[in-house]
């Protein structure tokens, strides 16, 4: 059943056989039936409690029909099933038109029927919580589309409410695919600057010698190739945010420089002779422990401080599993309209298994998961044998390691498969493999697993 609650179902049928079976049927499976002969009886039970109303079209005074328009006045949430002889096909149509939920020909096949009130009901389970869903999200607007009921996410919530209008520079920590980014935009979204421009730019994505001339601009001639003068994103964003994502990637030189521009709100491109004003709000984020980059001299102390004013900490997905059935219904909505695909629910086994699951690439893992999961499938129900063997448990003990095996190859299947897993997420497969997006990006090339 879908819940364990006994739901109330009542059958109206003027055959004293048909009616009866049903009910001993419908009773025997948990559900708490009610028969009754005719329509009027029909109207006088139908209120809130009633689950289902399970109605004969063929009958004298109020017919099936004229009970449907009565049950969407007096029970709106109720699932109507209309049960016809097959002759009346026609009047079985109309009370479809009419907003029956179901139509089962007589004689009633009784585990059709349960198959179909169970259907109905968990047809209606969802729209209730996408509904739920929606009036949170209505709440929450501003938020980026932003999911989450856990404490963490509401503390979170909270605080990027409080921020957001302020001048002040927020440091987003987090591990990669926790929603870093949306947390950024949220925070523009949120701010007095959400009329200009929210410039993101990866520290990590963009090869070192270019994160200077992206970031200050550069003056025609300043380097080879600097054919005419370019603007950098910090004026780009004037008015608006800059989001700094992979802030831990900056080197020593340009986090002296960035600091600069923090401190004096001007910048100074590549060959440029005269500070020029910027009004920028930025927000930073990284995946990596700044502090032990700061031990390590890899960060600056003063600049880690500077940006730290206020820090917004994203908590892996594993520490917040309340928010997983959450976003897998929000996922399973967003993916199967975007990909027209028939999923809807997720079944419990299975809901089971993704709760227990350590999601090592957090949220972004969650949705490349089902995304892949609904592209795949005609079904309606995500069930277990949908999911992959590593979150089942099943996994076999299968190692990548065989004798014979240099390391280099070893590396290079190790590399491989984490790109698989991460759905070819750079920033991500480099984390779980202890190893720098740059770093990544050379083994990349060099064991030609480039795409
Ligand atoms: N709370 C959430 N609600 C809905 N979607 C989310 C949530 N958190 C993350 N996502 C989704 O997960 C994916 C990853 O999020 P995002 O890019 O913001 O993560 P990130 O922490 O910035 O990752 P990285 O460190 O790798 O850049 C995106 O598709 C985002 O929309």
């Amino acid at each position: 059943m879908t819940e364990s609650r006994a739901w109330k179902i009542l059958i109206v049928d003027e055959a004293p056989q048909s009616r009866a079976t049903m009910a001993r049927w419908l009773g025997g499976r948990g559900y708490n039936p009610v028969a009754v002969p005719d329509g009027e009886s029909a109207v006088e039970l139908i209120g809130e409690g009633v689950a289902v109303i399970i109605t004969d079209l063929n009958m004298p005074k109020t017919d099936g029909l004229a009970l449907l328009e009565i049950a969407k006045q007096k029970a709106p949430h109720a699932i109507v099933i209309v049960v016809s002889d097959v002759e009346s096909v026609d009047a079985a149509v109309a009370a479809l038109k009419a907003g029956a939920d179901d139509f089962i020909p007589k004689p009633v096949n009784l585990s059709e029927l349960t198959e179909r009130i169970e259907a109905a009901l968990r047809r209606r389970a969802m729209a209730e919580q996408i509904a739920a869903l929606q009036s949170q999200l209505t709440q929450q607007q501003g938020l980026d589309n932003m999911i989450g009921t856990s404490a963490a996410i509401r503390a979170l919530f909270e605080k990027i409410r409080l921020v957001a209008d302020t001048r002040s520079t927020v440091l987003i920590t987090g591990e990669s695919g926790t929603g870093k980014e949306l947390v950024a935009r949220s925070i523009h979204r949120l701010s007095r600057r959400a009329g200009k421009p929210l410039i993101p730019v990866n520290c990590a994505a963009l090869p070192e010698s270019l994160v200077e001339s992206e970031l200050f601009g550069h003056k025609k001639g300043a380097f080879t190739g600097a054919s005419s003068d370019r603007k950098g994103l910090f004026e780009t964003a004037a008015g608006g945010t800059l989001f700094i994502d992979e802030i831990g990637e900056l080197d020593l030189a340009l986090q002296a420089k960035l600091l600069r521009a923090l401190e004096n709100r001007t910048v100074m491109p590549i060959g440029g002779s005269r500070e020029i004003d910027v009004d920028v709000r930025l927000v930073a984020a990284t995946n990596r422990e700044l502090l032990q980059q700061v031990q390590s001299k890899e960060f600056r102390e003063d600049l880690y401080f500077r940006l730290k004013v206020v820090e917004l900490t994203l908590p892996p997905l594993r520490e917040r599993k309340d928010d997983i059935p959450l976003l897998i219904r929000h996922f399973i909505d967003q993916l199967s309209t975007e990909n027209e695909r028939p999923v809807r629910d997720i079944s419990a086994p299975a809901l089971e298994a993704m709760m227990a699951y350590k999601w090592p690439g957090n949220v972004r893992e969650l949705r490349n998961t089902l995304e892949g999961i609904i592209v795949l499938t005609l079904d309606e129900i995500i069930d277990e044998k949908h999911l992959p063997p590593h979150i089942i448990g099943a996994e076999s003990a299968q190692t990548i390691i065989q004798p014979g095996m240099t390391l280099a190859e070893i590396e290079r299947e190790a590399i491989r498969r984490t790109l698989e897993h991460t759905g070819g997420h750079r920033t991500q497969s480099a984390e779980l493999l202890g190893i720098s997006v740059r770093t990544l990006q050379r083994k990349l090339k060099e064991y030609e697993l480039e795409t």
